[in-house]
């Protein structure tokens, strides 16, 4: 079964981009899609994470001052990946009709965060490259409590924190990659997210 973004949601959500440059929902991913997306998050945990890079191609490092994080790719294959990313295909398609934004291809990730895990602030989109143009963040965790950490933070073009976000289930984060600088505080719990970004179609695949 593959749930459908409305036509009223993504123009809520193309005027919130154009206006703000970045939105928080928390009713776009179905609770079954949700659920299920958790179910295979802690089945696979121990055995399909690795320990995440920075950067790309041959300049990719793992520098565990800035990030700490283990992930693993979604795949078109994968039943549960798929429920998510049919939703983001529709987003893509429904972003691109009214912005015109040449959202061409979508690539995400599970991230889990150990107690004590963070990411420092940081941009995703590469500089001087027009690879990531949107990126999301999908978090994963039932029961997040305000002194539990972990939030996200969103920074404006100053520095200046913008939003800061409980890492709650449910809720996905959509903002402009090149225009905001970002954070994950360090968290108490173990703290799972997706994180994904839509790319235009000259994207410089593998650098
Ligand atoms: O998990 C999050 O809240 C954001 C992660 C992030 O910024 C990234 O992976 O680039
Ligand atoms: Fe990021």
């Amino acid at each position: 079964m593959v749930s459908q973004v409305s036509e009223a949601m993504l123009d809520v959500i193309a005027d919130a981009l154009v206006e703000k440059g970045y939105i928080l929902l928390s009713d776009i991913i179905p609770e079954y899609v949700s659920s299920a997306l958790l179910v295979k998050m802690h089945a696979e945990q121990d055995i399909n994470f690795k320990k995440a890079a920075i950067g790309r191609g041959v300049e990719q490092q793992i520098n565990s001052d800035i990030r700490s994080d283990k992930i693993s790719w979604l795949e078109e294959q994968d039943h549960v990946d798929r429920e998510y990313l049919a939703i983001m295909s529709q987003l893509k398609d429904g972003l691109n009709r009214r912005l015109f934004m040449g959202l061409f291809d979508f690539e995400s990730h599970y991230a889990v965060y150990e107690p004590g895990g963070f990411y420092k602030k940081h941009v995703d989109a590469l500089s001087g490259s027009q690879n990531r143009i949107l990126s999301t963040v999908f978090f994963l965790n039932p029961d997040w409590h305000n002194n539990d950490g972990g939030e996200l933070i969103i920074y404006d073009e100053a520095d200046f924190p913008l939003e800061v976000i409980n890492p709650q289930m449910g809720t996905l984060v959509l903002f402009l990659s090149e225009r905001f600088p970002h954070e994950v505080r360090p968290t108490m719990k173990t703290r799972n997210s997706i994180a994904g970004w839509f790319r235009v179609s000259h994207a410089n695949h593998g650098f």
